[in-house]
């Protein structure tokens, strides 16, 4: 395993941070070299493999990327925001390749990223599978050939535990379907009706969210027009998806130049 790549997981305890260490452990390419919690998390010090409720894998949850990160090659973090932009910093200084999965990013906090993009390669995406890659891109295709007269409308529903909305992959949508037209989504998207919105405003990006029960992750980018609708959709029923693309990408960050890049360039999409 000398030439495995060897990859840090931070939020191990989240529901993406376990299904990482699963998918890690399962590729022949890669090696757990260290894995993260947050200070007073009640598995820090404990072996990872025990606290996930299996056997020991001999890698301690620790509360310290910069310990963590000595010997790897890449750090993968589906967190939350403001945890991302240390994990950067941490990971610029420690010249560690940094895939990021989190969502729910203000401007400013994606701002923030800039600097540790100059030091080490950083993959950004909010959705890292496959399918959802080749949606924006078909999306994209879908809005440049369609005009104004074409309503357009991304409806997006996930489980009950999500803290951000829209979703990471229904702004990645709407970017693709801005860019497709030709239009800045900043100045076009609707985010929130409610009561008397008055009607809708021609060329606007609708954005519409739904969160409930178990639902993985499902999206809609909806072309209605007088007299017929077109519907993109992927329905996602296993988060494997994003773990493999997430594995995908650490991989490939470990050989590439500082820089920003996201799933499309990983994917050569
Ligand atoms: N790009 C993609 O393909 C996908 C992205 N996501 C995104 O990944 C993120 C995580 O999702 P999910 O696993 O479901 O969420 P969870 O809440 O299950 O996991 C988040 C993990 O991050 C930890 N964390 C949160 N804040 C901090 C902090 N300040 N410092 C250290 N650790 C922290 C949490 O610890 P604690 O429990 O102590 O708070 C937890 O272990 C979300 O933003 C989600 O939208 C999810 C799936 C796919
Ligand atoms: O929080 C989640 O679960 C997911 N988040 C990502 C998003 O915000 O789009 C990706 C996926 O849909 C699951």
């Amino acid at each position: 395993m000398t030439n495995a790549t060897k990859i840090v997981i931070t939020g191990c305890s989240g529901r993406m941070g376990q299904m990482l260490i699963k998918t890690v452990l399962e590729n022949d390419k890669t090696e757990l070299s260290g894995v993260v919690e947050r200070s007073g998390h009640d598995w820090v010090g404990r072996d990872v493999g025990e606290a996930m409720g299996g056997q020991a894998l001999g890698v301690t949850v620790s509360d310290d990327i910069s310990e963590a990160l000595k010997g790897a090659d890449v750090v993968i973090d589906f967190t939350a925001p403001q945890a991302t932009i240390q994990f950067a910093k941490a990971a610029a200084e420690a010249g560690v390749a940094h895939v990021i999965g989190t969502t729910g990013f203000s401007d400013a906090e994606i701002e923030a990223l800039a600097e540790p993009a100059q030091e080490t390669a950083i993959v950004r995406a909010g959705n890292m599978s496959l399918g959802v890659n080749l949606l924006t891109q078909l999306t994209k295709k879908v809005a440049a050939a369609l005009d104004e007269d074409y309503d357009i409308e991304i409806v997006e529903a996930h489980h009950h535990h999500k803290v951000d909305a829209p979703s990471g992959t229904a702004l990645m949508l709407g970017e693709a379907a801005a860019e497709g037209r030709g239009v800045d989504l900043g100045e076009v998207s609707d985010r929130g009706r409610d009561g008397i919105t008055g009607a809708r405003k021609k060329g606007d990006i609708g954005f519409a969210v739904v969160r409930g029960g178990d639902i993985v992750g499902e999206h809609e980018v909806m072309f209605a027009a007088a007299g017929e609708r077109i519907v993109l959709r992927h329905m996602a029923t296993d988060r494997a998806i994003f773990s493999r693309g997430a594995i995908k990408a650490a991989i490939w960050a470990a050989k590439q130049k500082p820089g920003a890049y996201d799933m499309l360039d990983v994917l050569g999409l």
